[in-house]
């Protein structure tokens, strides 16, 4: 690690420092953004999302795949949810809450706001290593050239980390290259193998998370996945991400369609979906935001 990440602490605004770190490293990290309880409350509500989609056997999200793996115990987990807000009041308010609204600041002088209905809006990330998961690491990329397979230019936009699973260094989790936000063209498009590549880089750097902890980073950031060196529980991480965006509003519903770059995220069809394709439409007429909050 040649980088050592200096990490803040959040008092309920961004403050010219805050702004400064950002735009130098194209990262921040806050520590302990929510209390312990906020996250198992997160984590339960994760927890009911991840049962009424399966029981369901959604697919997709807005027009956004859902990644089906297996956990330790050999039962269906999910992934990969997208727009978990839309199927939870609690997560639902925590996007509109002042805290998050506040982050917004930090895509100055562009007006930001948090995307709950746009891009992938709220992302529930699970990474395990067990017999048949789908979903260990993630190579090299950065989240900025997805606009174009959207349709639009490359626009700013921040994404936000909430870090649901306590994840030291040595236990693998986010890699980032600082600095690299700001470097061009070129750099964006080539500086490696999108998702192809896992090598480690020796300007890497990483952080010793712990739940509750929040990172933001840049969307011309590269970074990428490191696996975890441990299997099963010892293994899980969960990390849900908010993007923070500016322009045209450009919301998605059951009717939108799936966009090219989630073939290279490599969010391949295992077998399991491709026996659930046929009900892939059910999607389409199922309403958002159902009755299961309690
Ligand atoms: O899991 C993470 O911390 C990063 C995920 C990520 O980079 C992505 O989904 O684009
Ligand atoms: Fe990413």
């Amino acid at each position: 690690m040649n980088h050592h990440l200096q990490s803040f602490t959040f008092n309920g605004h961004i403050e010219p420092v805050h702004q400064a770190y950002l735009k130098k490293h194209g990262v921040l990290h806050f520590k302990r953004f929510v209390s312990q309880s906020t996250v198992a409350g997160f984590l339960a509500e994760i927890g009911h999302i991840e049962q009424y989609l399966i029981a369901r056997h959604i697919t997709k999200v807005n027009g956004i795949p859902l990644k089906y793996g297996t956990g330790v115990d050999g039962r269906p987990i999910i992934q990969r949810i997208a727009f978990a807000s839309k199927y939870s009041n609690t997560l639902h308010r925590f996007l509109n809450s002042e805290a998050l609204g506040a982050l917004t600041a930090l895509l100055a002088p562009y007006r930001g706001r948090i995307g709950e209905d746009e891009k992938d809006g709220l992302v529930v990330n699970h990474y395990i290593n067990s017999g048949d998961s789908s979903f260990t690491r993630l190579g090299w990329h950065t989240d900025s050239p997805r606009d174009l397979f959207l349709g639009s230019r490359i626009k700013p936009m921040l994404n936000v980390g909430l870090h649901l699973d306590d994840c030291p260094y040595e236990n693998g989790g986010l890699r980032i290259l600082p600095g690299t936000h700001n470097q061009g063209l070129w750099t964006l498009f080539f500086k490696k193998k999108y998702f192809i590549d896992h090598t480690p880089d020796k300007n890497e750097t990483g952080f010793s998370i712990e739940a509750g902890d929040l990172t933001i980073h840049d969307g011309r950031l590269w970074h990428r996945v490191q696996q975890s060196p441990f299997t099963g529980e010892k293994s899980r991480r969960r990390v849900m991400y908010i993007p923070v965006i500016t322009g045209n509003y450009q919301p998605k519903d059951a009717n939108s369609t799936t966009p090219f770059y989630h073939q290279l995220a490599g969010i391949k069809r295992s077998p399991l979906l491709f026996k659930r394709k046929q009900k892939q439409e059910q999607q389409a007429t199922l309403p958002l935001l159902p009755e299961l909050n309690t």
